[in-house]
């Protein structure tokens, strides 16, 4: 078959490989990474796949496999019920919020705080944004790498770190905040469990995020509707505000109620009020900054509501399922990728089938939280090894799945969603921009099956003329061809699987000339 073709976007893993992205999707900005020294640059398409050092890689002899599968099942339940490594139960968080709220402040502190970044490191980054008149994002570099996005001050790509706390070893996703990079987000979070929401208490920025059109909304609906159900929500930059007890509790009654009607429930909210770049009340409030909060704040840190996150429940006795979120070149033998695991367990030495195409690869080794690891279970964000296979068959949005039990293949399938807050109703043939983990792909709502009431799911109209702000439907999406900007007629398949089989694997997102309308479940595959 011939390779697959479908767009590369990468997941960066700081001090790792990465990828570079060629990605064709409208409102997303090409990326080009700086490739800094531990940085390896590796673009699929110019792989010299020929070439005698690549034949050897694929001669390899593959491992063999540890362990009989009923056992393998038997551990990785063992180890998911009595908690990981060291007694601490893992959990993906993904940290979201406008641009600029301070998401990367917030993580790089944290990251020091903990003891996860070192003082040279610290005073590298110090310096060096320093000389570059950027002293405000020192904390910020520690997480965006690049040299792009250090110039522009942002972050453009999802960074991968990980951090433990008494409980909990937390993978963070840290993800860009500015609206053209909304597809990156989107892969980001549709690899984690909970969010951090970080908001910015400064007056007028706060209002400017929350606004419609603002991405604290924005993001807020799109973690909600990829199955996040649990979320933090940091208020930063209080010294900003004189650290106003008034204006953090105003700016918790809004986000609320908002949460709430986004189908968050009270429980799983949790707020707290912070000053990243201070370091106020992310460990402790012991500063002489600290003592302005601590006058009417006495409750949890960040990293007290960090180590509460509950871990979902964890699919390990489905089908194995990874969507790859991002493909690169291994140091030694074999192609790197990496994915949430969204059902079933992988072990080193197993076979897996790439989706679409019709080429298997073997495990040659795991990581989780850069440990090497024997298997990976429901619920990680793994970095697989993989070897005999050509790595032109590894793309990003491709599926790995056990050679006996595959993902469906669909060009046309049905679903119901919810449409947001909309200004230009949807109407029969709109084109589309669908997402799906980290693929996305142009298509046509191509059928406005019925109207459907939210709170019984009964039929309230048929064949539906347009869809407006709010509406639950069941609609038909066919998948067009080429490229999001030159759409042709037919669509390749894509690997989907209906919500009622793997909830993780039968969510979507339907966007529509830069702006996300509607958050959906996959119904069933038509064709
Ligand atoms: N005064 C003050 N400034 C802060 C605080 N936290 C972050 N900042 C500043 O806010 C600006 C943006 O910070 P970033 O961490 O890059 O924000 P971000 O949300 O990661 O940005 P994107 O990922 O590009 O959306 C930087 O100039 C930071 O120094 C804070 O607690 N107080």
């Amino acid at each position: 078959m011939s390779p697959i073709t479908s767009p590369v976007k990468s997941v960066r893993r700081p001090g790792g490989v990465v990828q570079t992205p060629r990605r064709t999707g409208e409102g997303t900005p090409s990326r080009r990474s700086s490739g800094g020294a531990d940085q390896k640059i590796f673009d699929i398409a110019a792989l010299n796949l020929t070439s005698k050092e690549d034949i050897v890689r694929i001669e390899e002899p593959p491992p063999k496999v540890a362990l009989e599968r009923g056992k393998l099942l038997e551990e990785a339940k063992r180890v998911l019920e009595g908690a990981g490594k060291d007694g601490k139960k893992s959990v993906s968080l993904v940290v979201i919020g406008h641009v600029d709220a301070g998401k990367s402040t917030l993580m790089g502190r944290l990251l020091y705080e903990l003891g996860h970044v070192d003082e040279k490191t610290r005073v590298l980054n110090e310096r060096g944004s320093s000389k570059v008149g950027k002293s405000s994002f020192s904390w910020a570099w520690g997480l965006d790498e690049t040299t792009e996005e250090r110039e522009r001050g942002i972050t453009m790509d999802i960074a991968l770190q990980s951090l433990t706390t008494s409980n909990r070893q937390i993978t963070i996703l840290d993800a860009p905040g500015h609206k053209d990079f909304i597809p990156n987000m989107i892969s980001g979070a549709s690899q984690a469990d909970c969010a951090l929401l970080v908001v910015d208490a400064a007056t007028g920025e706060f209002e400017a995020g929350f606004d419609r059109g603002g991405q604290t909304r924005e993001h807020i609906l799109l973690v909600r509707s990829l199955g996040v159900s649990q979320v933090i929500v940091a208020v930063n930059k209080l010294d900003q505000v004189n650290w106003a007890e008034s204006r953090y509790k105003e700016i918790c009654r809004l986000l609320k109620a908002f949460l709430s009607q986004s189908g968050f429930q009270s429980p799983k909210i949790g707020f707290v009020p912070v000053a990243a770049m201070l370091g106020v009340n992310l460990v402790d409030r012991s500063s002489i900054e600290g003592s302005a909060l601590t006058k009417w704040y006495k409750g949890p840190t960040l990293v007290d509501l960090l180590d509460k996150l509950e871990p979902p429940v964890r699919d390990i006795e489905s089908p194995l399922r990874i969507p790859i979120s991002n493909v690169f070149k291994a140091q030694g033998s074999g192609t790197g990728v990496s994915g949430r695991v969204c059902g079933g367990v992988v072990q080193v030495g197993e076979r897996v089938r790439v989706l679409p195409g019709d080429e298997t690869a073997v495990v040659r080794s795991i990581e989780v939280d850069e440990n090497n690891v024997p298997w990976a279970a429901a619920g990680s964000n793994a970095t697989l090894y993989l070897v005999a296979i050509d790595p032109i068959y590894l793309a990003v949005g491709s599926i790995l799945c056990p050679p006996g039990n595959l993902v469906p293949l669909a060009t046309a399938f049905s679903a119901r969603i919810i449409v947001f807050d909309i200004q230009v109703p949807i109407t029969v043939g709109t084109s589309i921009e669908l997402f799906h983990h980290s693929r996305d792909v142009p298509a046509t709502l191509s059928k406005l099956v019925a109207t459907i009431d939210r709170a019984s799911g009964s039929v309230v109209k048929k064949n539906p003329r347009v869809l407006s702000r709010g509406t639950s439907a069941e609609v038909e999406i066919t998948l067009r061809g080429g490229t999001l900007s030159t759409p042709s007629v037919t669509g390749r398949p894509i690997p989907l699987e209906p919500f009622s089989v793997n909830k993780d694997m039968g969510r979507i997102l339907v966007r529509r000339g830069g702006e996300t309308i509607a958050a959906g479940i996959v119904l069933n595959v038509i064709v």
